[in-house]
């Protein structure tokens, strides 16, 4: 994906602008809709990457629903497991989550065969007890699959109100360093 300077972003149109930023919170394309409205929509410019993602992160905190939230964090890749596999094969992940996972050595080839048992695992215990994906901005993460592993074990004794909390959270964070990804400041 090839980044926009801040004024290239302010000179495209609606649809335009929408098929740029969308992938940043994946299928939940209110979140851009209301970006484009309240700033290039409205003939307010963009100052920065982070002022977009302010703008993103206003939607969620305050017009979107709990269902929609749930949507939203449902609509992502578990980290590695079963599932995440059966659907890199059929082509359900996005090209941001596909980079993503592998800078943060989560291909199968770069996981031992008991990190890979691990991944499986968690994931599968995390899905049943609270029902959507561990969410993590992974680039954040230090030591990369291990480091993961970790918070995956830590994470998965917390209550679902506060895993939900915070998968709202980390998915804000994707959000935001997407958008950086996207714009050349
Ligand atoms: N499950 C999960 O957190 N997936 C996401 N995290 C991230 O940094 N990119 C993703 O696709």
């Amino acid at each position: 994906m090839q980044s926009k300077t801040l004024d290239e972003l302010n000179n495209l149109t609606k649809q335009e602008f929408l098929s740029f930023v969308e992938p940043a919170f994946e299928r939940t394309p209110d979140v851009s809709i209301y970006a484009y409205d309240q700033t290039i929509g409205s003939g307010t410019k963009i100052t920065s990457a982070d002022h977009l993602s302010s703008v993103m992160w206003t939607f969620i905190d305050n017009y979107m629903s709990e269902q929609e939230k749930h949507k939203m964090v449902s609509s992502h890749p578990e980290l590695q497991s079963k599932k995440r596999r059966e659907q890199e094969s059929s082509g359900q992940l996005s090209a941001d989550s596909m980079v993503e996972h592998k800078k943060a050595g989560l291909d199968v080839s770069s996981l031992t065969k008991d990190q890979l048992d691990r991944f499986d695992n968690y994931n599968e215990q995390y899905r049943e007890r609270f029902g959507f994906p561990f969410i993590v901005c992974v680039r954040y993460v230090p030591d990369k699959a291990l480091g993961l592993l970790e918070a995956f074990e830590k994470r998965i004794n917390n209550s679902k109100e506060q895993e939900f909390e915070m998968a709202v959270e980390e998915l804000k964070k994707i959000g935001q360093a997407r958008i950086r990804d996207r714009i050349t400041e």
